[in-house]
């Protein structure tokens, strides 16, 4: 980059996460503050994510840096540079430690760059707050999570609400927000841990420090989704939560593709679309590890609800024993898919009717944006706070039953069924698309440039970083 001839524009850095559920919504930032003028956007990553990154803004003006990912990390396999290639999501610790390797190779990349208005990295990113402090710059952090969920988190810390007698399903409420209950399940096992310790909980610490000393928090939210919750963080927190999303709105809809180019999944919705049918989407995000046992069961029970199924498989899920013959049982009724979909194009399909998901936090606020009703099958990480809010707070969805009732437990085809006719045919199926509907309209509402809630946040924290008087 030229940097004599970008002394009179704005610089911004963007560092996701290797991980394409927190790569995403940042990239969508991108988009949004290269429509600003004078505006310029660096975004680090590393050579194994460049391509993701550079089809995504292949259309924008946005600098990419490559950094070396860390080599000869223990446990993490050679050439592995994103969550979703790891062969377990038990790595996740390891790979996100060894991030901080490639600390220095990132101001050295910063000292020949044009002066940095601003940068916002990842919350896993912790240690890009300390570079910013050398450089002088303000750091806003990145989390991709909902602010019910931190709020919850907030919530049970402060008040040590799961070190009780219940039992990990039994409900707990919170003093904070006497509606709401959870149980310990909802929470990952660092806030479980009665005297956490290791190099995970140091990671957690890690996270959350510089987090709070940063300038602030990009939440992919809009306000009116979650306001109770945006103003109490706001109030009891330190750093502000500015509320710009849903980001995913930030793209213009989709061209319609010249028929030959379109998809083969597209043209099947399409036909479905002709013959009047209603489609489920079945997709469970980007990285979480589902077993075959699972993956089978899934099978039955969506061929045995009858309903018409797009199912979005990780190239990383387990094969069937006999892929052709489960096709074929499926029949007509339902398709698999093993690529990497444009998961926006399948919701905002006319034909879609209902979204089977994990609720990472992404597919929630999508499937929000396209006004499709959800059944929630939360798995991990802010998984099942997300249910809970998709289901009990805002009702946009239905929940299925895991057999256990537990968080995490395996879910029989027998209720599957009975959830997806439920939540496709049933009465309070309609009530949850009714709901998601509105909020699909708030949504688009608050990303309106000039009057929607979220875009004024941008501009104004845009504005705050970038005047003169506060440079
Ligand atoms: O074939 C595919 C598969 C995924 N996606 C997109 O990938 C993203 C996936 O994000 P998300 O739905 O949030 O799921 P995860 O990949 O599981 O996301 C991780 O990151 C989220 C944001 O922090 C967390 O909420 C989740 O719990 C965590 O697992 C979404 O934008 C999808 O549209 C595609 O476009 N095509």
């Amino acid at each position: 980059m030229d940097a004599s001839s970008s002394d009179s524009k704005y610089h911004v850095v963007l560092f996701p996460f290797m991980s394409k559920g927190h790569t995403i919504p940042l990239l969508h930032l991108a988009r949004l503050l290269l429509r600003r003028p004078n505006f310029i956007v660096t975004v680090f990553t590393t050579s194994g994510n460049h391509s993701f990154i550079a089809n995504s803004l292949s259309d924008t003006t946005a600098f990419i840096i490559d950094l070396p990912f860390p080599q000869n990390v223990p446990q993490i396999p050679a050439g592995v540079e994103s969550t979703d290639k790891l062969p377990s999501m038990s790595l996740f610790g390891p790979f996100a430690l060894s991030t901080k390797l490639m600390q220095p190779d990132f101001e050295k990349a910063i000292e020949t760059l044009p002066r940095v208005n601003f940068m916002v990295s990842d919350g896993f990113l912790w240690w890009t707050l300390d570079s910013a402090i050398k450089f002088g710059f303000p750091r806003l952090v990145s989390f991709g999570m909902s602010i019910y969920s931190s709020c919850l988190c907030k919530a049970v810390v402060e008040h040590r609400l799961l070190f009780g007698p219940e039992s990990d399903d039994e409900l707990i409420t919170l003093p904070q927000f006497p509606w709401i209950k959870v149980t310990r399940n909802d929470f990952d096992s660092t806030f479980r841990d009665p005297e956490p310790s290791g190099p995970h909980f140091e990671f957690i610490i890690a996270t959350i420090t510089a987090a709070g000393n940063s300038y602030g928090t990009i939440i992919n939210s809009f306000y009116e989704l979650e306001a109770t919750f945006a103003d109490y963080w706001n109030k009891e927190n330190g750093n502000t939560a500015w509320f710009v999303g849903p980001l995913c709105l930030a793209d213009a809809p989709r061209v319609e593709h010249e028929p030959s180019k379109k998809p083969t999944w597209i043209k099947w919705l399409d036909q479905k679309l002709e013959q009047g049918r209603s489609v489920l989407y079945v997709a469970f995000g980007s990285q979480v590890d589902i077993s075959p046992q699972q993956l089978k069961e899934i099978a039955i029970g969506l061929k045995k609800s009858k309903v018409n199924f797009l199912w979005v498989m990780k190239a990383k899920d387990p094969e069937f024993g006999d892929e052709s013959e489960l096709e074929e049982s499926i029949g007509d009724g339902g398709i698999i898919v093993r690529e990497w979909v444009d998961q926006r194009e399948i919701l905002t399909h006319q034909s879609v009717n209902g979204f089977l998901s994990h609720c990472g936090w992404n597919s929630v606020l999508e499937s929000i944006c396209a006004g499709v009703p959800i059944l929630a099958w939360p798995m991990t990480a802010d998984q099942p706070l997300n249910a809970r809010m998709v289901v009990e707070e805002i009702k946009v969805g239905l929940r299925v039953e895991t057999c256990n009732g537990s968080v995490g437990g395996f879910v029989r085809w027998e209720g599957l069924k009975k959830m997806v006719k439920e939540l496709m045919e049933g009465e309070t199926g309609k009530v949850v698309r009714k709901n998601a509907e509105e909020y699909g309209e708030i949504a688009k509402k608050a990303m309106e440039e000039g009057s929607g809630s979220s875009r004024r946040n941008l501009d104004e924290l845009v504005d705050a970083l970038c005047n003169p008087r506060n440079p």
